[in-house]
């Protein structure tokens, strides 16, 4: 009998600054046409920029679509809301490894609602996160300070540390992916 696939969720968590979108971008071009892996564009109601091609929508399409029960997993936070599409659950169901980036604050939610959840903490020393969001310099990141101060307690299933190169923690990153493929 064929093996069914092992589909699910590869969850991306941790502080503002952290690298989240940064290991996630730097994954997505390693696996490239790789078939088990889809990285959707998150549903957020704020237009698409260089730090994230997610897709946009209205407040009120969002606040409607989340009332419904329209979305695998929504939250709202910085004052905007973010959403993890509909095909992603759909992708999942049919053996895919699904990678998003979520916030901290619905890993719970996740856990309950997705399947096979994996989540991954993305980590840097709080004095390179500050460093980091300064450099950055992103219109839309509001109050740095406030960002930063969000301590939010996350239970993850593994953990990246992004302290020094890109590449290794993307190279780490990228074997918990490979893993959850069954490929290692
Ligand atoms: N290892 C690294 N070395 C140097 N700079 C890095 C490293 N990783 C990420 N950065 C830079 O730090 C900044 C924050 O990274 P990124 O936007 O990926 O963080 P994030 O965790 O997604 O943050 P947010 O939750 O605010 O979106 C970016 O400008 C990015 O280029
Ligand atoms: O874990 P906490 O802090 O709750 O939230 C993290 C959320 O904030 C970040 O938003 P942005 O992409 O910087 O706007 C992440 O993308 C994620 O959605």
């Amino acid at each position: 009998m064929a093996e069914r696939p092992i589909g699910g969720f590869v969850l991306v968590v941790g502080p503002s600054g952290a690298g989240k979108d940064t290991v996630i971008a730097a994954a997505r071009a390693r696996l490239a046409g790789d078939p088990p892996f889809v990285f959707p564009r998150r549903l957020v109601t704020r237009p698409p920029s260089a730090h994230e091609d997610n897709a946009e929508i209205a407040e009120a399409d969002f606040s409607r679509a989340a009332a419904a029960g329209a979305f695998p997993l929504h939250w709202r936070v910085h004052g905007l809301g973010y959403a993890i599409p509909p095909e992603a659950l759909e992708e999942a169901a049919r053996g895919r490894i699904v990678v998003c980036n979520i916030s901290r604050r619905v890993i719970e939610a996740a856990r309950r609602m997705l399947p096979g959840v994996h989540v991954v903490a993305i980590t840097a020393a709080p004095e390179t996160l500050a460093a980091r969001l300064a450099a950055r310099d992103r219109p839309e990141d509001g109050d740095l300070g406030a960002r930063l101060a969000r301590a939010v307690p996350a239970e993850a299933d593994a953990t990246v540390v992004n302290d020094s190169e890109r590449s290794i923690a993307t190279a780490n990153f990228v074997a918990i992916l490979l893993d959850r493929a069954g490929r290692r």
